[in-house]
């Protein structure tokens, strides 16, 4: 059993809790989530839950509890019980939604951590580095840099300090689950109550060091019996797990896309040195493509920025531009669309009230 602060309560839950004034409810945390069947830890041990009241009907699909969120929970008895509320987020991770739809999907909240996960082997590459780094930055979560298999990769120094010259203030892990190189170093940014989400292509290990972290010792405890993780864990869908030593992980599955949502802040802190040199640009809204005296131009010129970085940047920005706008028409549509509706019921109210 684990007390509400080693599952990740804090003072912000304490006092949404609070404000609710419910009587025959607990705290609980959301593990998984298929569809409207939830599993989810509180004090008492783990249950299955399904959505009740308001939650049912009528709730805006990002209200809807997803993994890490602390919900409003009543056992029906020791294995099943019902949600019925959703605690205002202290922040969440959303990706935009795979395929062509300019929406986001939340990945998970109240998060504090992200795991960036690369492989040393083909897997590495520093500009997808830098579009996790956007999209966690743009949500508040601290992010710190997982090199795994070091065992394949003979020119580590140099892939380090790639990583240096574009990320000077974020720790990088190398490590190997394979030969146990560098794995106890993590574990200390494992810290009691804190959520940690792992972010990384498929493959890169992210399950390999997850079970690490759980240790053999997890599997042999009796409290486990009733435990987050029965067995070898695979990832075939996202996921909280609550370490024995404390520290909550949250795994998810490597997906194709991680596509970038209106990320403003994420890009100004990821690319913070081109941030600092449009300071200097002659015009207010520089693109720093053809204007004159723009001091980006100038570091590419010199060599300071390099033209990949400056790529890099511009790519995403248009991504995230393009996100924006079709996100906001989309809203535009919705919107009108709900008014001609409305405008459709109280006509036919009228009619029928003549
Ligand atoms: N050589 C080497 N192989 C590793 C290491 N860590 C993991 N692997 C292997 O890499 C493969 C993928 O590992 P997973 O842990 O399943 O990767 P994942 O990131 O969880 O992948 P998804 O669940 O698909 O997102 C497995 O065959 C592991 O045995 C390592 O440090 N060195
Ligand atoms: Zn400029």
């Amino acid at each position: 059993m684990y007390t509400l602060t080693q599952l990740g309560w804090n003072n912000h839950f304490q006092k949404e809790w609070d404000a609710l004034s419910l009587t025959d409810f607990i705290p609980a945390r959301i593990i998984t989530e298929n569809k409207t069947q939830y599993k989810l830890i509180s004090e008492t041990g783990i249950f299955e839950a399904n959505l009740m009241g308001k939650l049912l009907y009528g709730s805006e699909a990002e209200d809807l509890p997803k993994v890490g969120d602390w919900v409003a929970f009543q056992a029906m008895d020791d294995q099943n019980g019902f949600i019925f509320e959703t605690l205002p987020r202290q922040n969440s991770l959303a990706r935009k939604k795979a395929g062509q739809e300019q929406s986001a999907q939340i990945i998970a909240s109240n998060i504090d951590k992200a795991f960036l996960v690369q492989s040393l082997d083909h897997n590495f590459n520093i500009r997808r580095l830098e579009r996790y780094l956007v999209q966690v930055y743009e949500f508040d979560i601290q992010p710190i840099i997982i090199l795994n298999k070091s065992d394949l990769c003979d020119d580590l120094v140099e892939k380090i300090m790639e990583i240096e010259a574009i990320a000077p203030s974020v720790k990088i892990y190398p490590c190997s689950v394979h030969d146990e190189t560098g794995m106890e170093d993590i574990k200390t940014e494992v810290k009691e109550g804190e959520s940690i989400i792992f972010l990384g292509s498929s493959g890169v290990g992210k399950s390999s060091i997850i079970n690490y972290m759980m240790g053999e010792t997890h599997f042999k405890t009796s409290e486990i019996s009733d435990a987050v993780n029965k067995g070898k864990h695979t990832t075939t869908h996202r996921e909280l797990i609550v370490l024995p030593e404390g520290g909550i992980l949250i795994d998810n599955p490597g997906t194709r896309e991680f596509g970038l949502t209106d990320v403003k802040k994420g890009l100004e802190m990821t690319f913070e040195e081109i941030q600092v040199l449009a300071e200097g640009c002659r015009f207010k809204g520089c693109t720093h493509q053809h204007e004159p005296d723009c001091k980006v131009q100038e570091a590419l010129a010199e060599g300071t920025l390099s033209e990949d970085r400056f790529q890099s940047y511009l790519k995403l920005q248009r991504e995230s531009a393009n996100y924006q706008m079709s996100n906001y028409e989309r809203r535009k549509k919705d919107k009108s669309l709900g008014k001609m509706y409305k405008s459709i019921q109280n006509g036919s109210r009228k009619l029928k009230n003549k």
